[in-house]
């Protein structure tokens, strides 16, 4: 058993609120477009460019003005003389009046027209375009700035950066975004059973699977962390590990959180003068899960090793501090009415599937080193017991 003293074990919420309150925002940088793929805005996002920049034809096929169709009819039609054609990247040129010009999809429209009959609609006449009725304007023309004006604001701060998004402030001539800084990150896998790749003479060997779905997970926020190689179960190695570790702005160990023999991070961290904010949570998976502040304000994430107590230790705590760093609120999950396991005092995390009527399952395997029901899952069902009664709350699976 660790020596180290054990603060009482908070409640998933106070563990969250504990967290919040130990992290604080990093600033504010700006990055080139693309390298804002998974960060969270900073600032507005304002188009530099109208867009479309100019009037376009939506259609390849005829330009004119509509206005030349007055009055005409099946027995007097209008005759419009197809004078010259403008192509994409060409720019926008003279029209005169009562002539017709050929058009591609994408060109501007020329001064003066206000009007594209696609070719597969066009009856032509000796060198003129027939219409034989009065047409409205506007078909078929892509107005300038109708999606956005140049200076419009159309990104708020504390947005999620898409590739969606990305597409669009690239139409709109946004080469840079403010985000909110990312912290630096080194994940140490720990435990014995990591130090040699798993093979025919090592049985006792496992994959590190901890720090590469990790990895995955802070990738998808844009972090990309590093990874240190696995610690061996040994007090002094530990904090030594952790001690190198420490220039990042968080560090996070998977295994080794428990209480077993060989759990030795609560040692490591008295031994580091680290504060431990708490060293359990009420909840399961996930119940060794251990928060601190090493002395030079680095947080330290302590996760259990069981990859799905890894995971939600990640998706929820780790991710609590990441989104106050980020500037983002609180999550609060969705309240929903599901009957399921329940446990007193315990907050269980219940891998799930949501179909796309919005039934939600409870998937069958709720152990907590198998990663295959996840693979199915999309959602997490988390249920606990409040004041008022049962609460049973939906939050994404990442
Ligand atoms: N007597 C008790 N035993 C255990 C308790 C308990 O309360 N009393 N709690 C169990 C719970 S709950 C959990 S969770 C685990 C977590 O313990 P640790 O954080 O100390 O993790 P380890 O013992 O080091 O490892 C647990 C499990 O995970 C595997 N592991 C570790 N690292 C990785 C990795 N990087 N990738 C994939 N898998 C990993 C490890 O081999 C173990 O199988 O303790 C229970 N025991
Ligand atoms: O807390 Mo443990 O996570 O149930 O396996």
């Amino acid at each position: 058993m660790s020596d180290a003293p054990r603060p009482a074990r908070p409640s998933f919420d106070a563990a969250l609120a504990i967290i919040r309150e130990q992290s604080a925002s990093l600033g504010v940088e700006t990055v080139g477009l693309l390298d804002a793929l998974h960060r969270v805005t900073a600032g507005d996002g304002i188009a530099a460019s109208d867009y479309p920049r100019f009037d376009a034809a939506a259609m390849d096929g005829f330009a004119f003005a509509a206005a030349d169709t007055v009055g005409a009819t099946p027995k007097q039609p209008a005759h419009l003389p197809i004078a010259g054609s403008v192509r994409a990247g060409i720019s926008p040129t003279t029209h005169a009046p009562r002539t017709a010009c050929r058009i591609s999809t994408g060109a501007p429209v020329p001064a003066g027209c206000d009007y594209v009959l696609p070719h597969e609609e066009a009856r032509i006449e000796q060198g003129a375009l027939v219409l034989d009725r009065p047409l409205l304007p506007g078909r078929n023309v892509r107005r300038r700035g109708e999606d956005a004006a140049a200076g419009a604001r159309v990104l708020s701060p504390g947005t999620r950066v898409t590739p969606e998004i990305i597409g669009a402030l690239a139409c709109y001539g946004v080469a840079a975004l403010d985000v909110a800084r990312q912290p630096s990150i080194t994940l140490l896998p720990t435990g014995d059973e990591l130090l040699v790749p798993p093979s025919v003479e090592r049985p006792a060997a496992i994959f590190d699977a901890n720090s590469v779905m990790l990895t995955a997970l802070l990738r998808a926020q844009g972090i990309e962390p590093r990874r240190a190689l696995p610690v061996s179960d040994d007090v002094a190695q530990l904090e030594r590990a952790i001690a190198a570790a420490s220039d990042s702005a968080i560090v996070v160990t998977t295994g080794g959180a428990s209480g077993g023999d060989h759990d030795h991070l609560g040692r490591a961290l008295a031994r580091l003068g680290a504060r431990v904010h708490f060293h359990g949570v009420r909840m399961r998976p996930g119940k060794p899960l251990l928060f601190a502040t090493l002395p030079n304000g680095t947080l330290f994430f302590g996760l259990p090793g069981n990859p799905v107590a890894a995971l939600l230790g990640a998706r929820f705590f780790l991710g609590a501090a990441l989104r106050v760093m980020s500037g983002l609120p609180p999550e609060c999950g969705e309240t929903v009415e599901i009957d399921t396991d329940r446990r007193p005092d315990t907050t269980l995390f219940l891998k799930a599937s949501r179909d796309a009527a919005g039934a939600i399952r409870i998937l069958a395997d709720q152990r907590s080193h198998t990663l295959r029901p996840l693979i199915e899952a999309n959602c997490w069902v988390v249920a606990d017991t409040t004041s008022d009664g049962e609460r049973r709350r939906v939050y994404p699976l990442t």
